[in-house]
């Protein structure tokens, strides 16, 4: 069985190299939803496949990007200065911003966030499946376990501002997640 959770956030971008002039010369934003698809072989003792409770995590990295600026890492130098001047909110990324680029980016982060998330009432294997980023009302990229493939870049090329990390809530599950710690989820205690 398949679960969706959808997470939205407000995002600025050029998308460097693209065929689209406006695209790859003018800083402009989108309103993007992203829907994450998770698959499990069971359903845990509350007929669930996840509680979508225990994705709080995925919320908060998706969230991460929310009234930021995507910096392309291969972005020029000087460029990247101004942004990091304008902005308090950079992500800094090792994927060019598209939708494709944000669906991969996502696929990869999101696929260790579950990994690492504390389950405890009979889930089953729950495996991400898909994440499925639309950029407007009529496009989307949706990036799939296969996609796995494309992936050259680790957790330490994503770089996520000062301005960001102060608005989480627990500072520290970005690092927690490059040590593969276990998140436990207060809620499951209650
Ligand atoms: N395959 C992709 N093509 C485009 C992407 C992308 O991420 N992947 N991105 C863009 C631009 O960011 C652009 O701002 C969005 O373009 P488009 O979908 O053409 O949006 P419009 O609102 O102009 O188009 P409508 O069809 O009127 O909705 C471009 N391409």
């Amino acid at each position: 069985m398949i679960i969706r959770k959808k997470f939205r956030f407000e995002g600025a971008h050029i998308v460097r190299n693209c065929s689209s002039k406006l695209c790859r010369e003018n800083i402009h934003g989108h309103s993007y939803e992203v829907e994450v698809f998770i698959k499990s072989n069971k359903l845990d003792k509350g007929f669930m496949v996840l509680d979508f409770i225990l994705l709080s995590k995925v919320g908060e990295f998706i969230n991460s990007f929310d009234h930021a600026y995507s910096l392309w890492q291969g972005e020029k130098p000087e460029i990247k200065d101004a942004v990091y001047q304008i902005n308090q909110r950079v992500a800094e990324i090792p994927v060019s911003p598209s939708a494709e680029g944000y669906a991969l980016m996502f696929l990869y982060v999101i696929d260790k966030i579950i990994r690492n998330t504390e389950r405890k009432n009979g889930e089953g294997d729950i495996q991400l499946q898909s994440v499925r980023v639309h950029e407007t009302q009529t496009g989307y990229a949706e990036a799939f376990t296969e996609d796995f493939a494309l992936v050259d870049f680790t957790l330490d090329d994503i770089k996520l501002s000062e301005g960001i990390r102060t608005e989480w809530d627990d500072m520290d599950w970005w690092e927690e997640l490059k040590q593969q710690k276990i998140f436990k989820n207060t809620h499951l205690e209650n």
